[in-house]
């Protein structure tokens, strides 16, 4: 599904995700973990194409316009005045335009999707009138709709009921099942070895990626914690390459 070619990602020639090598096979449910400043951002960054690598390539096996991907709640303006309908129905966008009105079918879909996240009958909330939680679910519906290939999820769970975290996890194991491919960037650990199989420790460098047991160990994580995270200013462009990774 995705290829890693000794990539490198950052910001005005500052690299932060170094020499990424390794592959992520269609159907993997994947966990991204690591420190804060660690890269796990600008990796997702990377595959959805809003930062081109500063050196090598990522090999996408889908268009990069069928990439589901589910940003931060903090970056999602909720004082927008929209409904949880609107803004479901923008996970059907490709079928019915940003601005087309909706037909029978695509209302019905979107109550579908609604009921499924257990948000039956919030159709004409308005946003701003939702918990956390409840913008979880409906954005998880929106992404449902999607239907995507690939979906990328930046902090799922951060901040959200342990309830909301169990549907929503749930939620994510039957996608798996139906053949996607999942990335999500995660904080809590023992979420990551319940229910993630695969994991990558990415502390500007891959400290370690693989079966979760095998990369959530307390070595592994003292040795992230070990690395510095902040921007070198001083530091010279580097010409290190990684051995080849199969996830
Ligand atoms: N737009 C940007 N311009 C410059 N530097 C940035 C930008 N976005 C992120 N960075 C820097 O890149 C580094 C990695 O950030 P990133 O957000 O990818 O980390 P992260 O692992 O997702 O962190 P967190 O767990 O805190 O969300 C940090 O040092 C951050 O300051």
């Amino acid at each position: 599904m995705l290829h890693f070619h000794n990539l490198t990602l950052g910001y005005a020639r500052h690299p932060v995700v170094h020499h990424l090598h390794g592959q992520v096979p269609a159907g993997s449910l994947l966990a991204v973990i690591g420190p804060n400043g660690g890269g796990k951002s600008t990796l997702l960054k990377g595959i959805l194409g809003q930062l081109p690598p500063l050196e090598g390539r990522i090999e996408l096996h889908i268009p990069r316009n069928r990439i589901g991907y589910l940003p931060q709640q903090s970056r999602i303006d909720r004082q927008f005045p929209v409904t949880v309908r609107e803004v479901v129905a923008m996970g059907l966008w490709q079928h019915c335009g940003l601005f087309g009105r909706l037909a029978h079918a695509q209302r019905h879909k979107i109550e579908g999707a609604l009921e499924r996240v257990g948000l039956a009958g919030m159709a004409d909330a308005s946003l701003d009138a939702l918990s956390g939680g409840q913008l979880q679910r409906a954005l998880f519906a929106r992404l449902s709709l999607q239907d995507a290939p690939l979906m990328l999820l930046d902090e799922p769970f951060s901040a959200i009921d342990t309830q909301t975290s169990e549907d929503l996890l749930a939620l994510l194991r039957e996608w798996q099942a139906a053949g996607k491919t999942l990335i999500a960037v995660l904080h809590d650990m023992h979420q990551v070895s319940r229910h993630f199989p695969q994991a990558m420790l990415l502390a500007r460098d891959v400290i370690a990626w693989g079966a979760t047991d095998a990369v959530v160990t307390e070595a592994n994580l003292n040795r992230a914690r070990g690395l510095p995270t902040a921007p070198n200013p001083d530091a010279r462009e580097c010409h290190r390459t990684t051995p080849e990774h199969t996830s």
